[in-house]
Formats: C-alpha cells, structure tokens, sequence
C-alpha cells in the first residue's frame, strides 16, 4: 500500500461559525469548542479576530492550551496607505501572540475597486506586505483568497497574481475561498486544479459555503484537484447558510473511498467515534435542539422507520445503512409508527428487554393499536417513551403507579401590586397514590423575575410537586423542549404535543399527546414522561 498524503483540518467555528446570525459564543465557550476540536484532532484552530469584539480579545488573552491543534488569529490584510507595522487593525490580531495567523484579503477585481476603493497594485501589494510581515515575525502564515472562485471567473490573471504575491511573500498556505458560496463542483475542481498545477507544493486550501448546499461536495471537489487543507465549522455553521460542516466531512474524509485510501488527517478512529457528543456539545453550548437528520449525527441517521428496511436491518445492518452508526458515535433506532411491521416491533421490544416472539398474536394487536393512534394524530418514532409505555400497556408489563383525580388549568390577566398587567396561570392536579387522595397546585408566574412560564409549565410543576413515595424517582427530571402542531383540518383538528424530558443520569426521552385541546394534550405528554421514568429506574408499583 502506497503512504498516505497528509489532509489538514481547518476549523473556523469559533470565527465564521461566530458570524451566523443568532451565534454569540462566550469566551468560555469558545475554550470549551476549542479544546473539544483539539481532542478531535483537527489541525488548526481558528479562534476569532483578536481587537474586533471583546469577546475574540479576552480568548485571547487566556488561551486554552491545546495540546496538538494550532491556534490561529484571523484577521484582514494591511489596510492601503499604511504600512504593515503600523495598522492598528492587524497589529491587534498579530499581538494576541497566536502562532499562526490567517489573513483574509481580496481577489476579485471588482471588490478590490467597487469594496475597497483601491488599485489592484495597491492591494496585491497589501497582500504581500501584510504576508510577509507576519512571516518576518515568526507567525506560520495563512492567507484567505476571499471570493477566488468568483474572481477567477471575471479576471483569472488577477486572481492568480494574488495568490503569487501571497506565496511569494510566505504564506504556508493560500486558501481560495468560494465566499458567496454559489460555485458548482465542476467549476471547485477545474480552476483549483488550475491553481494546484500553478502552485504545486501542497500549501493550496479551501473555504466554502453553503449557500447552494454545495459546500461538502465542493470541498471534496478542491481536495480531488490537489488542494490540502480544508476549512470548515462544525455543524456547519457560519454565515448566510453556513460554511462546509466539518462534521460531514470528517466522518467522509476517514471512511469513504477514494479518500480514506489516499489520506490521512489528525483524526484517528477513536476520535471519530467522539463527533456525535462533540456536534451535540455545540448545540448544547447554543441551547439548539440537535437537528435530527444530520448526516452522520443526527438521531435520525440510523433510524429505520419503514418496516422493509426494519426486516432487513435485523438480518444484516448493512442493508440499510451507509456505515456502523458506533464509528461516528451515534446508533441505529428501529422506532414503532404506521410504517411498521413485526420486525420493528421485536426489535423495539428487546431493546426494552421484552422477548415476544415472530407471530404472537400481541404483536398485530399493539401494531394495530400504533397504526390506529397515529390515525388519530400521534406520532410514535419521535416520542420512542410514549410508544413503549403503549406496549408495556397491552403486554401487561405496565406497573400501576399512581391515578390520576382530575386537573384544571386557569389562565387570568390582571394588574399586580404594581398596576402591572401580567398573566398567571393556575393549575391544580389531583392524584391518587396508595389510596390517598393528594392535591398539588401551582401558577406559572415567577415572582423572582416577574415572568409568566405559562401554563403548561404550572401543570409540569403541580403534577411533580407531590407524588409521595414517588417524588425521589422524579426529582432531578426537568422538561428541555415542548413542540406543538395542528394536525388535520376543520374539525377533524387535534393538538399534538411531543415533549423532551431529561434526568440527572442524562437521558433525553420524548413523550406525545393527542387531543382537541392543548392543556390535555400537553398532559398526556407529561404524564407519560414521568411514568417512563418511573418504569425505568424501577420503582415498585402502588400497593
Ligand atoms: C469573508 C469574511 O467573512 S471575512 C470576515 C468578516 N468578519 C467580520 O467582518 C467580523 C469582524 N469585523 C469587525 O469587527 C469590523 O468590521 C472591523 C473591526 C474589522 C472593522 O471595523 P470598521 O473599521 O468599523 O470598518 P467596517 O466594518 O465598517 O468596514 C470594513 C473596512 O475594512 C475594509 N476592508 C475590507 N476587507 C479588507 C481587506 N481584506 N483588507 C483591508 N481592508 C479591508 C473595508 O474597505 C472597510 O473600510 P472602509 O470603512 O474604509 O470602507
Ligand atoms: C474568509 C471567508 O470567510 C470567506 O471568504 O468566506
């Protein structure tokens, strides 16, 4: 077997990935991702623009220590009537002392005349300078041919003459960036192959976005052409429709033919098989739910919900599935819905722990009951904990915890003590546990920070207020998302509620209820999540 060439991993979550709108990580945050993508092993670490905010200039000021990813300062090139030395903007982001530095600069004529207001002399000349001042200072440097693929397009000699002046001057690597992210891969290939054969040496990188949801397939198209370090974020995020999601192309990069053949990056298997947590640590860091149908992570990945592939996924995985879901970390899901059939089910119900075997007759009585139900509006492969207390239901295997009474949930609007007009929800649940009668009440209105939670959250809080010898199992469980949705129409319309609850031992379970009314439906949800949580840490039935 021939050696593998070396692939670099750029990562620019904690700098492009900063630009998409509604992002404002914290510096704390951003040491946080950086040492997650340092473990990972990508190569460099980009880690903002030291002197343009804050927060850049404090991380910083107290870099994580990484222990093999290089951290990068980003800035721009010299401004044109000062010299190198003396921009103040370049000198910010050179002293924040990071050993590699990436400077973004233009290349496409019409940005340097129409954005900058500059000659293309004088700004290929910045180019240089600024390069070669970075490199008189000891910094590794790293230039970002912004718009190159555009440029190449309007005036390729240009275009080219910057990257020159940008290798010339030092750079390890030019980096051409498709900064509107609206190339097409036969255009990445071609005019990086031009640039590669121009500018052989493996010092030439790429930068796309995604704009036309091209950017994984670009950047494997610059790679194809002979570029050798790829710039992207994790989850993909950064501006406009984000930049190449690292968290795709990694997971391809190591795994698939031609490239897992031909290179080697910093990533070894073992890492791989962390990238599932670390897309979730970023969403988590965001407060975003984790978008279910990522390539590679998401929790629909590895879902089998038609029951052909279910069959067949039990008989051999490979059926249905691109890769092993455990080699990026994530695992297959066989979840019950109206696509189903007995092998779903089976499946469904070992990984409960419940032997049923192939043609017991409770089989196509709960697969009856699923395909009716979701006629009815509830929908069982995103709530896997309301479809399991379903089964245990009908299989007999469903402990009787607690009943419950009855609940009401009233809604005022009124003036507090301030002749502040606020909304307070009430609600009152009433349960039955070992023959007590025990009532719970709770508002919604928190007095602390004056805000009204609603009332579905002073149902939550009434319901696991008071549940007797219950209340320990339920104590450290709390509610981390509320979806709702109309479905039908007219006046075949019900309400559905998928709820997410999580625990200390951090488990995430969904739970779903279905009715004309958002309160029951909402309670349902409730009720289940917390019943699953009981079946699951085992705790004894009611007298
Ligand atoms: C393609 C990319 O994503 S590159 C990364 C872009 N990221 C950011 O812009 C986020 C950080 N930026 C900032 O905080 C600010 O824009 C700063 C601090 C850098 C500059 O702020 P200001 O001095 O107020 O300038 P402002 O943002 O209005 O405009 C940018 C200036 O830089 C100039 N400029 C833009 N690119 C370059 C470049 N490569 N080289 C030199 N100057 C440049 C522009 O012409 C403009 O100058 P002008 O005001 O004289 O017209
Ligand atoms: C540098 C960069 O972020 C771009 O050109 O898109």
């Amino acid at each position: 077997m021939t050696a593998r060439e070396r692939l670099f991993l750029y990562d620019t979550t904690l700098r492009d990935g900063q630009q998409t709108a509604g992002v404002d990580f914290s510096a704390e945050e951003k040491a946080r991702i950086a040492r997650a993508l340092d473990a990972l092993g990508v190569d460099y670490v980009e880690g903002g623009w030291p002197g343009a905010n804050p927060t850049d200039s404090d991380f910083f000021d107290a870099p994580p220590s990484l222990s093999r990813a290089r951290l990068t300062a980003f800035g721009m090139t010299r401004r044109v009537g000062r010299s190198a030395a003396n921009d103040d903007v370049l000198g910010a982001v050179i002293n924040a002392g990071a050993p590699a530095v990436c400077l973004v600069g233009k290349t496409h004529d019409y940005h340097v005349t129409a954005a900058l207001g500059v000659s293309l002399d004088e700004n290929r000349q910045a180019i240089a300078d600024s390069l070669r001042h970075l490199v008189a200072l000891g910094r590794e440097a790293l230039f970002d041919a912004e718009h190159f693929f555009d440029g190449y397009k309007a005036n390729p000699d240009y275009a080219l003459s910057c990257v020159e002046a940008a290798i010339e001057a030092g750079a390890r690597w030019v980096v051409l960036c498709d900064t509107n992210g609206g190339a097409l891969p036969h255009e990445v290939f071609e005019i990086t192959q031009e640039v590669t054969r121009r500018f052989p040496g493996e010092r030439i990188g790429i930068h796309c976005h995604d704009d036309a949801g091209l950017a994984a397939a670009n950047s494997l198209a610059a790679v194809d052409a002979g570029a050798r370090q790829i710039q992207g974020t994790l989850n993909g995020l950064g501006e406009r429709c984000g930049n190449a999601n690292l968290v795709t192309l990694i997971p391809t990069l190591l795994l698939k033919a031609p490239y897992r053949d031909r290179f080697e990056t910093g990533v070894t298997p073992e890492a791989l098989t962390t990238l599932t947590s670390v897309s979730r640590m970023v969403d988590d860091i965001l407060n975003r739910v984790p978008d279910r149908h990522a390539p590679y992570v998401g929790a629909a990945a590895f879902t089998h919900k038609a029951g052909l592939h279910a069959s067949a996924i039990l008989k051999d995985p490979s059926t249905y599935e691109h890769i092993p879901p455990e080699l990026v970390g994530n695992e297959r899901v066989v979840p019950m819905s109206n696509q189903a059939g007995q092998s779903n089910l089976i499946r469904r119900l070992s990984e409960m722990g419940i032997k049923v075997e192939k043609g017991d007759p409770r089989l196509a009585r709960i697969l009856d009951l699923v395909k009716r139900r979701e006629d009815e509006g509830y929908a069982y492969d995103g709530a896997q904990a309301s479809f399991e207390l379903l089964a245990r239901r009908e299989l007999g295997l469903l402990p009787r915890f607690f009943e419950v009474e009855r609940y009401r949930v009233t809604v005022e609007r009124r003036r507090n003590a301030l002749q502040r007009e606020i909304t307070v929800s009430e609600a009152v649940v009433v349960v039955r546990i070992d023959g007590e009668r025990v009532m719970s009440v709770s508002e919604s209105h928190d007095p602390v920070s004056d805000a009204d939670q609603g009332p579905v959250n002073a149902l939550s809080r009434a319901l696991a207020k008071d549940l007797g010898r219950y209340q320990s199992y339920i104590d450290d469980m709390h509610l981390v998302d509320f979806k709702v949705r109309i479905t039908g129409a007219g006046t075949d319309a019900v309400t559905r509620v998928l709820i997410d609850s999580a625990d200390g031992q951090g488990r995430r379970w969904s739970t779903v209820g279905v009715s004309a009314n958002i309160v029951d439906a909402s309670f349902q949800a409730l009720h289940d999540a917390l019943v699953w949580k009981l079946v699951r840490d085992g705790a004894p039935a009611a007298a």
